[in-house]
């Protein structure tokens, strides 16, 4: 007879050299049904994918009752304090593997993990409690490594540029495939951003063991909206140009080619030229090899609000830091308020350290902020920061100061 070991290696074997269908759709879509995913399931089998990867058990079970191709399941679960999400707990892998999963996919990263269960816990009780394989999700090749001295049977590309470790980077991460097949011996599946045929075969020629494409074949959520952005900058680019025209002009002159120009000065509510000139802009910052990444739409999504409130017993708001950690490693901190009967007691100290604290948890390295020579410039420098610039008279009598800081 068989060991679950070696029918996990047949199964595992099934999917090598060849396509796997990610179907997914975000919570809020009317794709987010068990027989719209069990359809594109099916659809992706029939076209020859040698297996389909998906999120819940609903969506896992749905679909087992329709194909015998191997799925691969998670379950994609938020749990307070923690970024791992991917299958981040033993009872969501209980719950995937009960609906019908062959593999288990979990997130693998370095991160901190709840249940005090590290990735070689949860892998074993996957192995021994369940009889199921892993592929192991992971962003840096130092997961990677340690997923598979763990005991993953794939490891999976899927979480690069999607953790603060490897938020600059973009998917799909072909260098990290390529370190990751000469640094270990299980099979490694490029997964995330695969958005084209052509780019799959290129993952299958640096070595991959297997492709799971997921958005750019079934993502209609997402593909729409892509094609719809795309195209909306260029028809504001011709309402731009239209209402430009229909302006009064505040200067009008002829260009050496005869051609005749105008500024038109603009006095409206509507976002549409602020956001046309800001992606022109990024176009031409896209264009810079040498900040390219930074400049990329999926590199800006990276942003992330930061928020802490100071609440008494009845919920009531007493302060607040308003901020946000950017795409480029730094906490920004916009507002940060204690009510006037609450302050120096410490407050407004214990609520720049926790926002620090977490800016540092999500990789940032810098700290910055404005204030006002009315406001609280001294509290910010016993706090480490430094004033790199001042703007006098803003607003009149008064100065504006920027101040940064230092987070290692
Ligand atoms: C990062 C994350 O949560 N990835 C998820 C993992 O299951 C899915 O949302 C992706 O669609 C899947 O990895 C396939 O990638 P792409 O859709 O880029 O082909």
């Amino acid at each position: 007879m068989l060991s679950w070991s070696d029918s996990a290696l047949t199964l595992v074997q099934r999917l090598q050299k060849d396509l796997i269908v990610s179907c997914q759709a975000p919570a809020e879509s009317p794709m987010h049904h068990p027989a719209v995913i069990a359809a594109m399931a099916q659809a992706a089998i029939n076209q020859g994918a040698v297996g389909v990867r998906l999120d819940t058990p609903t969506h896992v079970q749905a679909v087992r009752r329709q194909i015998d191709a191997p799925i691969i399941g998670l379950w994609k679960q938020q749990i307070p304090g923690f970024d791992v999400y991917i299958t981040p707990q033993f009872v969501q892998a209980q719950a995937i593997a009960q609906a019908g999963a062959d593999i288990i996919a979990i997130d693998a990263t370095l991160r901190d993990r709840p249940d005090g269960e590290t990735v070689a816990s949860l892998i074993a009780r996957i192995h021994h409690e369940l009889g199921k394989p892993v592929m192991a999700d992971v962003d840096t090749l130092e997961a990677a490594i340690a997923a598979a001295q763990a005991g993953a049977d794939i490891v999976g590309t899927t979480l690069y540029g999607y953790t603060a470790a490897t938020q600059h980077q973009t998917p799909p991460g072909f260098e990290l495939l390529t370190q990751m097949i000469s640094a270990i011996d299980v099979p490694i599946i490029c997964e995330g951003g695969i958005a084209s045929p052509q780019m799959a075969r290129q993952a299958m020629d640096f070595g991959a063991y297997a492709v799971v494409v997921g958005t750019a074949i079934t993502g209609v959520d997402l593909q729409v909206k892509a094609y719809k952005t795309a195209i909306q900058i260029g028809v504001n680019a011709g309402q731009v140009l239209a209402e430009v025209l229909a302006k009064k002009a505040v200067a009008e002159g002829d260009r050496a080619d005869s051609l005749r120009y105008r500024f038109a000065l603009f006095e409206t509510e509507d976002q549409s030229y602020r956001r046309y000139i800001n992606a022109k802009l990024d176009q031409f910052s896209e264009s810079c090899a040498e900040v390219e990444p930074f400049f990329t739409a999926a590199a800006r999504q990276t942003q992330k609000p930061l928020e802490i409130l100071l609440l008494d017993e009845q919920q009531t708001i007493l302060g607040g830091l308003i901020g946000s950690t950017s795409c480029w490693n730094w906490l920004l901190i916009d507002f940060l308020w204690v009510h006037e009967a609450h302050r120096y007691q410490g407050y407004g100290r214990q609520l720049i350290e926790l926002a620090e604290q977490e800016a540092k948890k999500r990789g940032c390295v810098f700290a910055r902020l404005g204030t006002f020579s009315f406001q609280a410039r001294g509290f910010y420098e016993k706090l480490g920061y430094q004033v790199v610039a001042q703007w006098d008279d803003y607003p009149p009598g008064q100065t504006q100061y920027w101040l940064k800081k230092p987070l290692s």
